[in-house]
């Protein structure tokens, strides 16, 4: 981790950092998280630790500002929990806490035909324009601020890229027109708005794959396992978003029953190191790891193992 200590300590003695968290945590210390967001001079923000971390310790917890379930796999509308596969689903929701929760949204989606938009996206393969569609309904319940992801670094896209995401466009503005929202419910929703969201949602959404997901019996564990998508979704946070990636990272981020996620120290973090997690699988050769980065998220990856030809 010496790129990662090169800048840590500098950081750390800066007096102005970005962001200090005071929220909870499931650790059972009433200390806010050891954690704050500082700007470095080489690949923007950046999370330090405020105070040395042990290995396996939970640093912090993160809500997803907006989710949305894969087709691939039930999962709960709200929380993306695992649900049975076994039975025919009556509800797209795993509690009457996650129902209640999302109520707002759920109706402003159920009111709308999507039958346009999501079989472009889908034969396409396309899946973040679910999660813009998610945003969209929040924003209109009253759920969430068009301005939401705005604090997010965005992806670069080319004038290609913005031309195919018309179609897609056209088709969400116009299953809102047609359920008669009101123009002043979806004032926001412009083209430029949604291609900013987008390129948000691009370098920062994650796909979650549950680790304790509750199989019912053996029969739908295999069933799970057998599917090629173990993803029961995909989810963009505003915190864990600030970490940068690390082929050999000191932290990670992990989903167990659903979509709250945490984020772990892999091993001890020293006061004023920087935390990064790994965006890709990290058992990949570097020629492989570096294409998948810049493909995926437009950076030469800075961290000790590529820069050391590992
Ligand atoms: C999810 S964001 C991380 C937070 C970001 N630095 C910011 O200011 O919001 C991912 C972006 O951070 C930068 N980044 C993250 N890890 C990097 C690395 N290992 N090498 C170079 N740039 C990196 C890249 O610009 C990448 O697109």
């Amino acid at each position: 981790m010496a790129v990662a200590s090169k800048f840590s300590r500098r950081f750390f003695n800066n007096p102005f950092p970005l962001f200090s968290f005071h929220f909870s945590s499931s650790t059972a210390s009433s200390l806010p998280p050891p954690i704050r967001v500082a700007l470095t001079d080489s690949v923007g923000r950046a999370v330090f630790a405020t105070r040395s971390i042990a290995a396996a310790d939970l640093i912090h917890t993160a809500s997803p500002a907006v989710c949305h379930p894969s087709s691939a796999r039930p999962a709960c509308y709200a929380c993306l929990a695992s649900l049975p596969h076994s039975q025919p689903l009556r509800s797209p929701f795993c509690s009457q806490h996650c129902h209640q929760r999302s109520k707002g949204y759920y109706d402003v989606e159920m009111n709308a035909n999507w039958v346009a938009f999501d079989d472009y996206c889908g034969t396409r393969g396309l899946k973040y324009p679910f999660l813009v569609k998610r945003l969209v309904c929040m924003v209109i319940s009253g759920d969430a601020r068009s301005d939401t992801l705005d604090i997010l670094q965005p992806a670069n896209f080319t004038p290609e890229m913005v031309s195919e995401m018309e179609e897609e466009f056209v088709l969400l503005k116009s299953a809102f027109t047609k359920a008669l929202i009101g123009d002043e419910h979806i004032a926001f929703l412009t083209k430029q708005w949604y291609i900013n969201v987008l390129a948000r949602i691009r370098i920062n959404a994650f796909r979650i794959e549950l680790a304790g997901g509750p199989y019912e019996d053996l029969l739908s564990l295999a069933v799970a396992s057998v599917e090629a998508e173990a993803a029961v979704g995909n989810a963009v946070y505003v915190l864990p978003s600030f970490y940068n990636h690390d082929c050999d990272p000191n932290a990670h981020i992990i989903w167990i029953d659903n979509a709250h996620a945490k984020l772990k120290a892999l091993r001890d973090i020293d006061e004023g190191e920087e935390l990064r997690i790994c965006y890709i699988d990290a058992s990949l050769d570097r020629d492989a790891r570096r294409e998948l980065l810049f493909r995926g998220f437009g950076f030469q990856c800075n961290c000790h193992r590529c820069l050391h030809g590992d």
